[in-house]
């Protein structure tokens, strides 16, 4: 049977995905891999399914978000999908991230709304911890520049007190924000399914998070370099863990 949102099927889905929320990067990840063929493109749902070093990969975006990034998980746990790496785009929250510099999520604060609906907020967004080592090791391996730690995923960019929100967790010492990772890492545990996440940071502390966005559309290159890291990274990762 076809899951409604992601339109696919057991055979379309293997054992490792890659989780971007954007459907364009989907295709900026099938330039990394040997071979691959697209499977399906429903509303914010685009999955390819490839080959990359000889193991099987899908691919499927999540959209923007903790609501569509659950349909998508739960509909490729129904289809086998067994390790998840999310890699996303962040803003940070401490001055000497750059751009293009890479966050490995260990956590995430739960600020989205999706995963509420599933547990109560004192229900922790961890890692999994066999993934987050694979992606620690694979990151030093490949001399990417990355730092390691918890994040915030939220539900909405434009509120009015985002300033005084962001200036918070900075004293906190969290790394940075982005709108999926506390989802996927929580529902990923309820689903006994193993979840990692990377994030890029594209918007540098206390700047206007809409210019940060703007240059990564228009192709950025610090960016878009954080982007290709975090492609090989999950792809590498996946690599490693298949052969756990
Ligand atoms: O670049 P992606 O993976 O979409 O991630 C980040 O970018 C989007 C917002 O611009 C949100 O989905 C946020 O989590
Ligand atoms: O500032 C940012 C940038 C990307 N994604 C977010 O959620 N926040």
């Amino acid at each position: 049977m076809k899951q409604p949102h992601i339109q696919c099927t057991k055979d379309d889905i293997s054992k490792m995905v890659i989780l971007p929320g954007d459907p364009a990067r989907v295709d900026r990840v099938a330039k990394h891999l040997d071979e691959y063929e697209e499977i399906a493109y429903n509303r914010e749902f685009k999955t390819i399914k490839g080959k990359y070093k000889g193991i099987d990969v899908t691919v499927t975006s999540t959209g923007i978000g903790g609501a569509s990034a659950c349909i998508a998980l739960e509909e490729l746990v129904a289809c086998g999908a067994e390790y998840f790496i999310r890699i996303g785009s962040l803003g940070a929250y401490q001055e000497e991230i750059k751009i293009g510099d890479l966050i490995i999520a260990e956590g995430a604060v739960r600020e989205d709304g999706a995963s509420k609906m599933y547990i109560g907020e004192n229900y922790p967004a961890v890692a999994n911890s066999e993934v987050l080592e694979v992606l620690k090791k694979k990151a030093k391996e490949l001399e990417y520049a990355h730092y390691t730690g918890l994040v915030r995923s939220h539900d909405s960019f434009y509120i009015d007190n985002e300033d005084d929100v962001v200036r918070y967790w900075n004293k906190k010492g969290l790394l940075g924000a982005d709108m999926e990772t506390a989802t996927v890492m929580t529902l990923g545990r309820l689903r006994n399914v193993k979840v990692g996440s990377i994030l890029n940071n594209v918007v540098v502390y206390e700047s206007d998070v809409r210019d940060g966005i703007n240059d990564y559309v228009d192709n950025g290159k610090m960016a878009e370099e954080g982007e290709r890291r975090e492609i090989i990274l999950a792809l590498e990762a996946l690599c490693e863990l298949s052969k756990k």
